[in-house]
């Protein structure tokens, strides 16, 4: 089992030590100091009843007291006799009684002092020779424990700068890009497409799931051509129905219908030496594709209810999430204004088969967040990045761009887990392959197999159990398994415990 270390602050890892070794020894004071610039210890953590405020940030200057420094260089745990005339190592901030307890353990890694650990009971005779070995041999379990916190912090410290590093360099990266970020081999296909229809004047038509990046795909064709000065005009075909999309379109005069006050231009004269962006074309009601078709092949059109015909000059990039060419097989688009519209067709890949950019919009997007206050520091854990990297994102970049602003919503330190992004829905956290449409399934195909309620069963264990499957609150013992036979299975099925632990 991996247990992040850094997880603990200072003070929790060293009262759960204290807290374990006062199982064995019974003191009233326990105490650790650490070594600093070797001539100095300062108290860490001070444990026990005799314990208080004054040890916060108590030091010792081992210039002024020998005695301790003697002390810290045997490596070896020391009983004061209790008839023994000695100066207390913490005189003058609490008063023990004459011939109390006493037992002082320097800690040492090897031949290296890294602190001292002090135990003080004001009865006699409590620390007896079987504490004093148990203390020799636990102190230097100690010390190591205190160097690889230490070590531990250096290195997230030295992560922490690298990644600050990283992500300057991919800001820089992400200006050559600006807004179209990418740079998976199936993206850059798309960017030189876009770099090479942007100066014609040939209708694009782009291709894409849901939140693939059309809409700012079209916006990019529009400011790299020499249309950029001129307007960008969108028109969403599917929220409107056919009345409304036509003087959306075209426009109407005044009277042209009963709520029709006014006269009103339509996108076609607002989009007039720019580009009109016809989103969800794929539904456009069949009554108005015939008048888009004149309109795309004459270049002229007529407010609904006026005579006068219009011109405009337009360039048309339209845009659709199905696939237009079975429209045209089941009969509902035409297929004359299909082969009017995709003179020039752009396919956006699904951020799954972008694997190397999920990263990059990542940093992207926190990037952006960095720039706000509150969210300077924000950054993706190891694990963070594991789970996105196994996240299937149908929700495209749409999805991803929400699940890192929400997730900045939760963050403390900055450091941004697993259980921020929420990525945790059970489907979502098995293995791809469960989730894929070529998996091998059931003849009805909304019917979950067996194996597929067993994955699904086991994750809603390990969800419950925050990935924990030893113990009785581990999820072995939830679902009346062997922890054994459950790591085996989850092996079988590939689920990977992480996905569901809680930092
Ligand atoms: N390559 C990209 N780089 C940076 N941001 C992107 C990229 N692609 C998409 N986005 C962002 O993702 C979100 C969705 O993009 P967009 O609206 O262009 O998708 P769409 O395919 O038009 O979606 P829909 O089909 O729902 O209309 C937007 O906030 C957009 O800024």
């Amino acid at each position: 089992m991996k247990t992040d270390i850094l997880k603990y602050n200072g003070d929790q890892l060293l009262e759960i030590i204290l807290e374990a070794v006062r199982d064995v020894v019974d003191f009233e004071l326990a105490v650790i100091l650490r070594l600093h610039r070797q001539d100095r210890l300062v108290v860490s953590k001070a444990s026990g009843p005799l314990a208080g405020k004054e040890f916060d940030e108590f030091q010792i200057d081992l210039r002024q007291r020998g005695d301790i420094a003697r002390l810290l260089k045997t490596s070896e745990p020391y009983l004061f006799d209790e008839e023994e005339d000695h100066i207390d190592t913490y005189e003058g901030v609490i008063d023990l009684p004459e011939g109390h307890s006493c037992l002082v353990a320097p800690l040492y890694v090897k031949d290296d002092p890294v602190g001292l650990m002090t135990f003080d009971h004001r009865a006699c005779g409590k620390f007896t020779p079987a504490v004093v070995k148990f203390i020799a041999t636990v102190s230097r379990l100690i010390a190591i424990i205190l160097a690889q916190y230490d070590s531990g912090k250096y290195l997230d410290g030295i992560r922490k700068h690298l990644i600050r590093e990283r992500n300057i360099l991919l800001g820089e990266r992400i200006r050559v890009f600006d807004t179209l970020i990418g740079e998976s081999s199936s993206w850059r296909q798309v960017i030189e497409q876009v770099r090479t229809v942007a100066p014609s004047v040939l209708p694009v038509l782009i291709n894409g799931e849901t939140g693939t990046g059309k809409e700012r795909v079209a916006q990019a064709i529009h400011e790299l051509s020499d249309r950029k000065d001129g307007p960008f005009i969108p028109l969403n075909c599917s929220a409107l129905n056919a009345g409304l999309v036509e003087s959306e379109l075209f426009g109407h005069e005044k009277g042209a219908f009963t709520s029709a006050e006014g006269l009103r231009r339509g996108r076609f004269e607002m989009a007039h030496r720019g580009t009109l962006f016809l989103d969800e074309i794929a539904d456009l009601p069949g009554e108005i594709q015939p008048k888009l078709l004149r309109t795309l092949q004459e270049g002229t059109f007529e407010r609904v209810g006026g005579e006068k015909t219009l011109s405009s000059d337009v360039r048309i990039v339209a845009a659709s999430n199905k696939d237009l060419r079975e429209e045209v097989r089941a009969g509902r688009f035409r297929e004359d204004l299909f082969y009017r519209l995709s003179v020039v067709p752009v396919n956006l890949p699904p951020l799954r088969e972008r694997e190397h950019d999920v990263l990059l919009l990542a940093e992207y997007f926190l990037s952006k967040l960095r720039n706000t206050r509150g969210y300077g520091d924000l950054y993706l854990s190891e694990e963070a990045v594991e789970g996105m990297l196994e996240y299937p994102w149908r929700g495209n970049v749409r999805e991803l761009e929400n699940i890192i602003s929400r997730a900045a919503l939760f963050v403390r330190d900055g450091r941004i887990a697993c259980r921020h992004l929420g990525l945790k829905s059970f489907g979502d956290l098995l293995p791809r392959s469960f989730n894929e449409p070529d998996t091998p399934r059931s003849s009805d195909a909304a019917f979950p197999t067996l194996r597929q309620m067993e994955a699904s069963h086991i994750a809603a264990g390990l969800d419950r159990c925050r990935g924990k499957i030893y113990g009785e609150d581990g999820a072995a013992v939830l679902l009346g398994l062997k922890p054994s036979t459950l790591q085996s299975r989850m092996k079988k099925l590939g689920i990977t415990r992480m996905n569901f632990m809680q930092v």
